[in-house]
């Protein structure tokens, strides 16, 4: 089985997370997911997150913390490992190329969108947490 690693960005502004859905055209097609990427050979998770966001929003982040441990999950194209990282915006362009909708939601709401499997895990953590309680400093 392929293993395929996978960063994502919970990006975070006034205790509310940003979700994406993908565009249906793409694998997973339709789900939300935590806008990012591939890691590519020889980048570091965070780097991969940043050069994503420019890629998927034209936008640049800031990455804090990792929302909880890497996920794992066997889908039949192969086995994402996907690890996710609070992150915060520096600019806000969103500039939409891989994605049919972004929102803003409070954690509570998080457990009611029909997400990627990989991402339940983190999904759940977010759901439990004040997110203004989430630290940047001496990260990234
Ligand atoms: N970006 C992202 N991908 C996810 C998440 N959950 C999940 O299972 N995936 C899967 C979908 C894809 O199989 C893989 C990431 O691929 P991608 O299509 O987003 O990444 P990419 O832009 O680097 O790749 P590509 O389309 O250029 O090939 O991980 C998630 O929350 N975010």
């Amino acid at each position: 089985m392929k293993n395929i690693y996978v960063v994502g960005a919970a990006l975070i502004e006034d205790g509310k997370l940003l979700v994406t859905k993908r565009n249906s055209d793409r694998i997973l097609g339709d789900l939300w997911e935590f806008p990012g990427g591939k890691i590519e050979q020889g980048e570091l998770p965070q780097e991969s997150l940043k050069r994503e966001l420019k890629e998927e929003f034209n936008d640049e982040i800031i990455v804090g913390e990792k929302v909880t441990e890497t996920a794992s999950y066997e889908y039949e194209f192969g086995t994402v490992h996907l690890t996710v990282y609070y992150a915060k915006f520096l600019s806000k362009n969103f500039d939409l190329i891989a994605h049919s909708e972004v929102k803003w939601i409070d954690p509570a709401e998080v457990s009611k969108l029909t997400w990627a499997p990989a991402d339940i895990p983190a999904a759940k953590v977010i759901s439990k947490t004040n997110l203004n309680g989430v630290k940047f400093d001496a990260v990234d």
